[in-house]
């Protein structure tokens, strides 16, 4: 079967700056893949180069099997939520939802328009008066009622509230369930969007460093928690990646695998274990300051 997605050594270069350096991927059909990655770590870039909206400097990209550029074939079943998302002066919420209706051929209306009641987007209002929200709502709305065969997200939400965050994980899923396609979610909210993620990409300065199934990430570490001492005795002879205080109690995580043997072990002592935070591998993998790090919570 055809990937949905596949790269070879793509590269896009701004000057001195290499936005996407050698990218070999590829995402197959249906599942919700997280593009992760720090602030210009290429992520929009790669998403531009996708969507045809950008064009290499180096290697190739295919989406469906064919290149993307200016290819009515492959880009009417693409759609790209952005949060930097502009519209015509005039546009007002409902002639978005209308111009959405033309462009994809699987739009849902019903489906739309029970997201527009649950986001509470006022659909008569110029988009520049809508509130920051109310804008990324429209986004949302317009990337889950597509249901474009790829659909891209990225950092949909700016300035939605955590329950219009939790509503679209909850919608996002239900709809991925009943029709599955591929959706691509490059996001910073990495532990908020944790448990609805298939597959992990990261990119750190253009280069993929992380292309894994969330499953197998997962298991790249483990987060013990109970009393300090006990932790920290469990702990000793591991490295550990982070640590969070509670009172007396010690969230400490570790990386690498936990054998059946610790795990009896971490249970004998009365200590929980738990899935090492996404977030916390991402950061470590990217280079950030959060190894061995100490936080009260
Ligand atoms: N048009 C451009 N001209 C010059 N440099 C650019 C251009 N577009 C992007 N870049 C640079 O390319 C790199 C990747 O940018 P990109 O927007 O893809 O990152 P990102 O991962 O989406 O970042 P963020 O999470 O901050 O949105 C950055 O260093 C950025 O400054």
């Amino acid at each position: 079967m055809t990937a949905t997605i596949a790269t070879e050594r793509l590269s896009r270069r701004f000057g001195d700056v290499r936005a996407v350096d050698d990218v070999s991927i590829t995402v197959a059909e249906h599942g919700i893949v997280g593009l992760l990655g720090r602030n210009g770590a290429g992520k929009t870039t790669l998403m531009q180069l996708l969507t045809g909206q950008d064009f290499p400097t180096g290697g190739a990209a295919s989406v469906f099997g064919e290149r993307p550029l200016e290819n009515a074939r492959v880009l009417s079943r693409v759609c790209f939520v952005k949060e930097s998302q502009r519209y015509p002066d005039e546009f007002k919420g409902r002639h978005v939802l209308k111009a959405a209706r033309l462009c994809f051929p699987d739009w849902d209306a019903a489906f739309a328009d029970e997201l527009v009641e649950e986001f509470r987007v006022p659909l008569d209002r110029p988009i520049k008066k809508m509130s920051r929200g109310q804008q990324s709502a429209v986004g949302v709305i317009v990337g889950l009622a597509s249901r474009a065969p790829l659909t891209f997200f990225d950092e949909p939400y700016l300035g939605l509230d955590a329950v219009a965050r939790q509503l679209f994980y909850d919608r996002l899923l239900a709809d991925y369930a009943e029709h599955p396609r591929t959706i691509v979610l490059s996001t910073h909210l990495i532990d908020e969007v944790a448990n609805l993620l298939e597959h992990v990409i990261v990119i750190d300065d253009g280069r993929i460093v992380i292309d894994e199934p969330a499953e197998t990430l997962r298991e790249r570490g483990a987060t013990v928690v109970g009393p300090a001492a006990r932790v920290e005795e469990f702990v000793a002879g591991h490295e550990v990646l982070h640590r969070e205080h509670l009172g007396g109690t010690l969230g400490a995580t570790i990386a690498g695998t936990v054998s059946p043997e610790e795990r009896a072990a971490a249970h004998a002592a009365g200590l929980e274990l738990a899935p090492v935070s996404l977030q916390q591998l991402v950061v470590r993998t990217t280079g950030g300051t959060d190894r061995g790090t100490e936080t009260d919570a």
